[in-house]
């Protein structure tokens, strides 16, 4: 049975982490195009995964700062159902690639202190959905999936006009505490199911599904 909270499991690469998220309730699947990633899946592979995902769970393409031409060549290849833009893409360039390929977009934001609070409306204003992220350690090369958490009391109590997922750092020991105290209905994480970076473990995807309240 699904939980309430809707998950989103990102960076999956092989059929069985895929069918470990989708029949422990995952509502999204995100495929990573990050190519310095460790959980970069080739287009060709990602399409593969795709077409075995069933109807009603979402396929997340997540991309950082990519231009009309590798969109154009991803999307040509990857059935997705939304684009996660994971880096320092402008509210102009949500907007674009909106209105370019027509699928809804969800706008990462990065937050460390208060004052990276404004971003998030900024984005409100033109994604579909926002994703409320920690921002990269100092000196960090990926710009997510760092496995690090913000103070969840930034946004404790706060409500946006748009649905917005939680992530950064979350973990089957964690998650519960994270959704209480953010009020969250949507989580999102990567490399807190995971025995090393890259490598997603189907017990662990289990295991975080089941924790979700
Ligand atoms: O996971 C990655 O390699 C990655 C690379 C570049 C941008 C975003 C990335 N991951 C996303 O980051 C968040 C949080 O991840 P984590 O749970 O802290 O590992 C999540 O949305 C990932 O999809």
């Amino acid at each position: 049975m699904r939980p309430t909270v809707r998950t989103k499991i990102c960076g999956l690469k092989t059929p069985q982490t895929v069918a470990a998220a989708v029949s422990a309730g995952a509502a999204y699947v995100g495929f990573n195009f990050v190519p310095k990633s460790p959980r970069y899946a080739a287009p060709e592979l990602a399409r593969t995964l795709a077409l075995d995902v069933p109807e009603g769970v979402a396929k997340v393409g997540l991309v950082v700062d990519q231009d009309d031409a590798a969109l154009d060549a991803l999307l040509e290849v990857v059935p997705l159902d939304f684009l996660q833009l994971h880096g320092s893409e402008a509210p102009e360039r949500v907007s674009e690639v909106r209105a370019r390929y027509g699928l809804p977009v969800i706008k990462a934001v990065g937050l460390r202190d208060a004052e990276d609070l404004p971003a998030i409306a900024a984005f409100e204003a033109v994604a579909d959905q926002v994703l409320v992220d920690a921002k990269p350690p100092r000196g960090a090369t990926l710009e997510g999936g760092n496995g690090v958490t913000f103070d969840w009391r930034l946004i404790a109590g706060r409500k946006w006009s748009k649905p917005w997922m939680l992530a950064g750092g979350l973990t089957v020991e964690n998650v519960a505490q994270a959704v209480s105290l953010t009020g969250a209905r949507q989580v999102d994480l990567s490399s807190g199911v995971e025995t090393a970076p890259g490598v997603k473990d189907a017990a662990l995807i289990r295991a975080f599904l089941a924790a979700v309240p």
